[in-house]
């Protein structure tokens, strides 16, 4: 497939990473008003352009990966040479329903929700679209598929999503630099403590994924009576440990609905 990737951010680059990678039989365009730190994607076989429309209109699926204020400017500059296309958004906030009024009805919108673990084919991006656009949307679920798991939700979880499964990454990230921290107070260096909390979460990421059930289970494993991981764990909730994330993650869903 011909794949086009409007803005070559930080999501934009993983997303032209991932599919080099991951991702057979597909040739990749990614633009950028400022192309100079992106071109080296070219040595990964990706175009890199400054035009928005370059071979735009041979572009099977066009993914948009700009801040929700570009996209009026980029759909000026491209609406007038294409048709019949499949755009698919990963634009926070922006709806099917104003994609498409946006784009007309000879345009198929199709939203996504990647994260930029898609660079490593680890991504989780919730894919949302309307029912007439079914058969279009499967090449977009197929292609996501390559770079992780591509599951199809309900449009109106598209916000959740984004705080799941987007933010959530830095959610994640920050819950390994807490325990890099701890691990350089108990007696590691940093790297050494960065290596095994990050090796840990991809264990307990693993297990979940593997063996499909309640992660208290698990835990349960793990927690030895009168043990150390039950002290530590209720040390850790005493201090709001489950709560503040909890918080956190509606706070964040309370920023995307405005
Ligand atoms: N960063 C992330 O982890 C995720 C971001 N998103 C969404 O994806 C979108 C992009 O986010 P980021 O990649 O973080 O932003 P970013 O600012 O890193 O990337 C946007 C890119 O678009 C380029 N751009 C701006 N105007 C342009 C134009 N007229 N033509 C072509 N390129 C243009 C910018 O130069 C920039 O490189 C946002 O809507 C964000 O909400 C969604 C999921 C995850
Ligand atoms: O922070 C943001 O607004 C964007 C959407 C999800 C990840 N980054």
């Amino acid at each position: 497939m011909k794949i086009h990737i409007i803005g070559g951010g930080n999501l934009g680059v993983a997303i032209a990473k991932g599919l080099s990678k991951f991702s057979q039989g597909n040739q990749i365009t990614i633009t950028r008003r400022n192309t100079s730190s992106i071109l080296y994607l070219e040595e990964l076989g990706v175009t890199v352009s400054a035009d928005n429309k370059h071979v735009i209109q041979y572009a099977d699926i066009i993914i948009l990966t700009i801040k929700p204020y570009q996209v009026d400017t980029v759909l000026a500059e491209i609406l007038p040479v294409i048709s019949n296309k499949v755009i698919a958004s990963a634009v926070s906030g922006l709806s099917i329903e104003n994609l498409q009024n946006k784009i007309g009805a000879g345009n198929s919108a199709i939203r996504i929700m990647p994260n930029i673990a898609s660079q490593f084919g680890a991504s989780a991006t919730c894919i949302a679209f309307h029912e007439k656009d079914k058969e279009k949307a499967q090449n977009v679920v197929a292609l996501f598929q390559d770079l992780g798991t591509a599951p199809i939700i309900d449009e109106k979880l598209m916000d959740a999503a984004t705080v799941l499964a987007a933010s959530g990454t830095a959610f994640a990230l920050r819950y390994i630099r807490a325990s890099m921290q701890a691990g350089i107070e108990i007696g590691f260096d940093w790297q050494t403590a960065l290596a095994i909390s990050a090796q840990t979460v991809k264990g307990a990421a693993e297990m979940i994924m593997e063996e499909q059930i309640h992660p208290e289970q698990l835990i349960d494993r793990v927690t030895t009576p009168q043990g150390c991981t039950i002290a530590g764990l209720n040390e850790m909730e005493m201090h709001g440990f489950s709560s503040s994330l909890i918080r956190g993650i509606k706070t964040s869903l309370k920023q995307i609905k405005g």
